[in-house]
């Protein structure tokens, strides 16, 4: 049998994005490893499934490549936005995920011609039990230096409400991830810290509103970008002096997006502004468990863009050298 499934990316973070009415319609698990598979017309870092809500306009299930499920994936919001919103005929909607239904709406857009959305980031938590992670008798990880990490990064544990170890670097050396693969790999394996895995991101403040973001993410490994990751790194930095701004901006391998940070008292309103591109249309031929690429029809928004992101490397650049 013939399904159709999207291509999508938000700043490079690559997905399989496939509407159903049918929540067990198939083997989500064993689908996502192969469409993952990098060998398979070079893979993606997920499966965005887009199901029907009672209580919102749509909802929202994110597979990363190993078959692990998760909370919540910002860039994939982003595409899954964009795809409700336009078969809606709408700008704005609410999408039902794990934790939340969150506020979506379509944006002015960060670069020429590209698709932009802006998607609330919620609940946040500092709480250890919401991650979970456990570290001696700590409630809490907040800018900390952890010797068995590392004697030198400041670590935040946070969750959005996915899990993510934020840690604020001094340099700007944008090009060794040698410690952070290391630790990485360390905290998604056996460890006496994370039960379930972490997604773990290093920061590189660059100006008083700018970072840049590199994510190793739990179950998939580094990727492009990592939208809650990001969006917690903005926060993050803005907690700790790193950064002082409403708005920061954030470059990461893949492009870069705008995170806004408000804080009431306690409560912080995040919210992630960036593309949500649609690349290829795919028709894969189902039986049972064995998949087959029938077709694949390139849209022409990934030319526009590598525009976004020469742009990108050229600021980059300029911000590192
Ligand atoms: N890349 C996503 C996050 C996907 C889930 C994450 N790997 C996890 O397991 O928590 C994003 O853009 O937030």
């Amino acid at each position: 049998m013939i399904y159709a499934f999207l291509k999508v990316h938000g700043s490079g973070n690559t997905f399989y994005l496939y509407n159903t009415n049918d929540e067990n319609e198939l083997d989500w698990v064993h689908l996502t490893k192969w469409l993952c598979d990098k060998n398979n017309e070079g893979g993606a870092d997920g499966l965005l499934l887009v199901l029907p809500s009672k209580t919102a306009d749509a909802k929202m299930r994110v597979i990363n490549a190993d078959g692990s499920e998760a909370s919540m994936c910002g860039n994939g919001l982003r595409c899954v936005a964009r795809y409700v919103c336009e078969k809606l005929g709408k700008t704005h909607a609410n999408i039902e995920t794990m934790k939340a239904t969150l506020h979506v709406k379509e944006e002015a857009q960060i670069f020429e011609s590209i698709p932009t959305y802006a998607v609330e980031i919620s609940p946040v938590s500092f709480d250890l039990s919401t991650l979970p992670m456990v570290y001696k008798n700590q409630t809490e990880i907040k800018h900390q230096i952890i010797e068995e990490f590392s004697p030198s990064i400041k670590f935040t544990a946070v969750s959005v409400p996915n899990p993510h170890l934020i840690g604020i670097l001094e340099d700007r050396n944008i090009s060794d991830f040698t410690h952070q693969e290391q630790l990485a790999q360390f905290l998604n394996s056996e460890n006496d810290y994370c039960v379930d895995g972490i997604n773990v991101s290093y920061v590189y403040p660059l100006k008083n509103d700018t970072i840049f973001v590199r994510t190793f993410e739990r179950g998939v490994g580094f990727t492009n970008a990592c939208g809650t990751a990001m969006t917690a790194s903005a926060l993050v930095s803005n907690l700790n002096g790193a950064v002082d701004a409403e708005v920061v901006t954030v470059y990461n391998p893949g492009g870069f997006v705008k995170c806004e940070v408000k804080q009431q008292n306690d409560d912080f309103q995040l919210t992630l502004i960036g593309n949500a591109t649609f690349t290829a249309e795919y028709e894969i031929d189902i039986k049972q468990l064995d998949y087959s690429i029938i077709e694949i029809k390139e849209t022409k928004e990934q030319e526009q863009y590598e525009k976004c992101i020469n742009f990108v490397n050229k600021e980059l650049t300029a911000l590192t050298s």
